[in-house]
């Protein structure tokens, strides 16, 4: 992943390395042994039945890239960092009120939001009062560490039940990452060993089923889709789980459109989504993409999806081309839904599990 040309990138990408490093390794630990607990039976058959191409279930590419070697790709490539700012801030021993300023607007640079640095601020400067001989950086660390609470569970909960596959609805607006992050979650999930299904719900656009397949055959997984365009998204998403359960995967990722232009048309398409994959497997995980560069927009877009279908995790994509990984701390105090993953680009290996302690760090510069 060449990101040297993305202009003012350095400083987020610094935080994304000192994420990446850490959510080295972590893929192991992916998933978690819960899923869901009801299984209703089966619908209707629907009266279309989408062409799924066959591909080996059971198919295992190359294992995905050594996270460290990854890291090793994208350090050798940045360098500058957005904690240097706070670093040369606090280095100037007390703090003065120009300094105060200048923290905050390296914050709200950071896309952490007006709220949130608010709230630390205030955080900060109460730790201050109570340790003031702790080191500035240490209780900043601490605060955001509050609001990015790594005790949440940040697992995904696809383990299937009694021969029937863990499904997970995959939803955004347009062109945040949506199939892309389907087909880097597919490779992760091969690679650990579990058969996979691809439903491509978006069927608002012939060229989301396409680029689907790709990943699909890229992947070594089925992929179920509609040759119609425009086609019932929920049709196809009930041929995925289907074709999932009578072949025995253990998951079904389902892929799915978000046009958010047309509010009440979304929550009908993905509530019906929702309930149609239920009749097979109710979804035991609904991850909202979201693109870290559209900054504050994200908190608005998923607080929508968020009304539509409870959310159980976001993946904020595209962190390689933004400062503004704040945006994960804004999400985390607004929302309380856990961010699972990250993007950090266009290949098949750049996606990451969060960890909050090493992003907090990362964003410090320690
Ligand atoms: N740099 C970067 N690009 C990404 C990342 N994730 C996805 N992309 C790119 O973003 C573009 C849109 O990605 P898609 O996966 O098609 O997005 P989508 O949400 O499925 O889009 P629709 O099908 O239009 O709804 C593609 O060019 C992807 O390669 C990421 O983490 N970093």
């Amino acid at each position: 992943m060449d990101v040297s040309w993305i202009p003012g990138s350095a400083d987020l990408v610094v935080v994304i390395v000192a994420v990446a490093a850490v959510a080295g390794g972590a893929f192991a630990a992916l998933r978690r042994g819960k899923g869901p607990d009801e299984r209703a039976g089966g619908p209707s058959a629907p009266t279309e039945r989408p062409a799924a191409p066959e591909a080996p279930a059971k198919a295992k590419p190359a294992g995905p890239e050594d996270p460290g070697s990854r890291l090793a790709r994208l350090r050798s490539r940045l360098s500058g960092g957005l904690g240097s700012s706070l670093l040369s801030i606090f280095s100037r021993g007390s703090l003065s009120a120009e300094d105060w300023e200048e923290l905050e607007e390296t914050l709200l640079a950071a896309d952490v939001g007006a709220a949130s640095t608010d709230i630390l601020l205030e955080d900060l400067k109460a730790r201050l009062k109570a340790s003031p001989d702790a080191e500035p950086i240490s209780l900043l660390r601490e605060a955001l560490l509050d609001v990015v609470d790594p005790t949440l569970d940040r697992s995904l909960a696809l383990e299937p039940q009694d021969g029937v596959p863990a499904t997970a609805v995959v939803v955004g607006v347009n062109g945040v990452g949506k199939t892309t992050t389907v087909g880097k979650l597919a490779r992760v999930l091969v690679a650990e060993g579990s058969s996979v299904v691809l439903g491509a719900a978006d069927t608002f656009r012939a060229a989301a089923a396409d680029q689907l397949e790709t990943w699909g055959s890229r992947v070594g997984v089925p992929v179920v889709r509609s040759d119609r365009e425009g086609a019932d998204p929920a049709s196809v998403a009930f041929e995925a789980a289907q074709k999932g359960k009578d072949d025995g995967a253990d998951v079904v990722l389902v892929d799915t459109a978000g046009r958010l232009q047309n509010k009440a048309g979304l929550m009908d398409e993905l509530g019906k989504i929702v309930r149609v994959v239920s009749k097979v497997s109710p979804p035991s995980e609904v991850l909202l993409v979201l693109d870290a560069t559209t900054g504050q927009n994200g908190l608005t877009q998923a607080r929508v999806f968020g009304e539509v279908a409870p959310l159980t995790g976001i993946v904020l994509t595209k962190l390689d081309g933004t400062a503004r990984g704040g945006i994960v701390v804004a999400v985390q105090r607004e929302l309380g839904v856990p961010v699972k993953f990250i993007g950090l680009g266009e290949g098949e290996d750049d996606l990451a599990p969060f960890d909050a302690e090493q992003f907090v760090d990362g964003l410090l510069g320690r």
